[in-house]
C-alpha cells in the first residue's frame, strides 16, 4: 500500500519527458526497481551525466576481446585518452595496459560496478562482456550468468546513475523462424542458442528500462565482425577471420561451415564507427532503440574466390562442425538496415573487395592483387 501510495504521488506530480517523439513517464528507479536493496536509501545519489560540452567519461566492459581494444582506441581519439576506461577480467597485454586507463571489472560484481562508476565519474557504458554463440553452447550456465545476470547489473547501474548505455546485439538474436533474407528490425525472434536468447533478452530489457525508467539505452545488431589485429572469442562467424591468417601464412584453409553458408559480415572499423555514431546521435533522431546494421553478405565459397584474386594458389577445404553449421543456418543471410540509414545516417565503408584487400595487406599478402586483377 505504501509503495502504491508513493507511486501515485510520483506519477501525479511527475515528470514527463520527450524522447524519440514519444512522451514517457520518468519515474524514480528506487520506487520501482525490481531489486530495491540495490537502490541507495539516501537522496545523495546523483546523475553523472555531463553537460553537452564536456566529453563523456566512458567505461568499456569485456574490453579485451575481439572488439574492445579497437573501440577504446577510437573513443580515446574522440574523447581523450583519460576519458575512456577499458576493463575486463583478463590480464591486459603490456601495450594495452600502457595505452590508456585499464581496470579489472567483473560484471557479476554489482557493488564493484557501482564503485567504478562513482569513483571514475562514468557517464557512458559500452557493455561488451559476453560469451559468444559457440562457446556459449559449450558452457550454458556461464553464458547465462555473464550474458543475462551481468546485463542486469549493468542495466541497474546505468539506470541508477542516469548513464547512456550501449549494448551490442547480434544476427544471433534471430532464429530459424525469422525472415532470413533480409531480416528486418522488427520480426519474430526465436533463437535457440543461449547466446541468442540472452541477446533478445538484452534488447527487450534495455528497451523496457528506456520506456519505464528513461534509461538512454542504445543497441545495434552487429553482423559477424572481421578484424586483423584481434582474434574472435568463439563464435560461428570466426571462420571469416581465421581464413585470412591461414591464407596468408599457409595458402590453405579448412572451413568449419559449408561452402554455401551465407551470413552478414562487417569490417571492424565500420562496426566500431557505427557504435560511436549511434551513441552520439541526437535522441530525436532515434525512432527505435535497437537497430540492424549491415555491410556485406557472403558465403565461404565467395570469400575464398575473393581471396584467390590476391593469392591465386589459395585453396579452401571443408570440415563442417555440425554445431556451428546448425547455428549459422538459423541466422539471417542478410540484415535490412534501412532504419539505421534513414534515422541516424548509418553508411558502411567496406564491401567485400575492400575487406579482402585490407585484411591481406595487414598480413602482408596482398602483393599479387594488381596482377590478378
Ligand atoms: N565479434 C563479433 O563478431 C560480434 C560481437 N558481438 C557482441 O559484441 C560484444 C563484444 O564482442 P567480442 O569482443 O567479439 O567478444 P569476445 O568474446 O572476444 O570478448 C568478450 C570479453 O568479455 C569478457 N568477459 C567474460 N566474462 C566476463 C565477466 N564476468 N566480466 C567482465 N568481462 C567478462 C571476456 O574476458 C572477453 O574479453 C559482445 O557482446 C558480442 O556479443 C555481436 C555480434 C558480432
Ligand atoms: C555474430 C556473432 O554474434 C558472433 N560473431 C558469433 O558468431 O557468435
Amino acid at each position: 500500500m505504501l509503495v502504491l501510495g508513493m507511486l501515485k504521488l510520483v506519477v501525479s506530480g511527475t515528470a514527463q519527458s520527450k524522447a524519440s517523439g514519444r512522451w514517457k513517464l520518468v519515474l524514480p528507479l528506487r520506487f520501482l526497481g525490481s531489486s530495491p536493496c540495490r537502490i541507495p536509501a539516501d537522496d545523495s545519489f546523483h546523475s553523472t551525466s555531463l553537460s553537452e560540452t564536456e566529453p563523456p567519461r566512458v567505461f568499456i566492459t569485456g574490453g579485451l576481446g575481439q572488439l574492445g581494444i579497437g573501440l577504446a582506441g577510437l573513443l580515446r581519439r574522440r574523447f581523450g585518452k583519460e576519458n575512456v576506461i577499458l576493463s575486463d577480467i583478463k590480464k591486459p597485454p603490456a601495450h594495452v595496459f600502457h595505452s590508456g586507463p585499464f581496470i579489472y571489472a567483473n560484471i557479476l560484481d554489482y557493488k564493484k560496478l557501482r564503485e567504478i562508476v562513482v569513483n571514475h565519474r562514468i557517464s557512458w557504458i559500452f557493455h561488451y562482456s559476453a560469451l559468444l554463440s559457440a562457446v556459449g553452447e559449450a558452457n550454458v550456465a556461464l553464458a547465462r550468468d555473464v550474458n543475462i545476470t551481468g546485463l542486469h547489473n549493468i542495466l541497474d547501474v546505468a539506470a541508477e546513475f542516469n548513464m547512456r548505455l550501449f549494448v551490442p546485439s547480434t544476427i544471433g538474436a534471430f532464429g530459424a523462424t525469422s525472415p532470413r533474407n533480409p531480416a528486418p528490425d522488427l520480426c519474430i525472434q526465436r533463437p535457440r542458442t543461449i547466446y541468442g536468447v540472452s541477446k533478445v533478452h538484452a534488447e527487450l530489457m534495455g528497451e523496457y528500462y528506456y520506456y519505464r525508467y528513461g534509461l538512454d539505452f542504445r543497441c545495434l545488431r552487429y553482423p559477424g565482425i572481421i578484424s586483423a589485429e584481434s582474434q574472435p572469442g568463439g563464435g560461428t562467424t570466426d571462420y571469416a577471420v581465421q581464413i585470412f591468417h591461414d591464407a596468408a601464412k599457409k595458402g590453405t584453409f579448412e572451413c568449419n561451415l559449408k561452402a554455401s553458408t551465407r551470413l552478414p559480415m562487417m569490417y571492424i572499423s565500420d562496426c566500431l564507427r557505427a557504435s560511436l555514431e549511434v551513441m552520439e546521435a541526437p535522441a530525436e533522431r532515434l525512432s527505435m532503440r535497437t537497430y540492424n546494421i549491415s555491410a556485406m553478405s557472403f558465403t565461404p565459397e565467395e570469400l575464398a574466390r575473393a581471396i584467390v584474386k590476391h593469392i591465386p594458389d589459395f585453396q579452401i577445404t571443408y570440415c563442417v562442425d555440425p554445431l556451428r553449421q546448425a547455428i549459422a543456418e538459423s541466422w539471417p543471410m542478410k540484415l535490412d538496415d534501412n532504419n539505421a540509414r534513414m534515422d541516424w545516417g548509418w553508411k558502411h565503408d567496406f564491401d567485400l573487395p575492400q575487406l579482402v584487400a585490407t585484411m591481406l595487406t595487414f598480413y602482408g599478402a596482398s602483393t599479387r592483387c594488381a596482377q590478378a586483377n
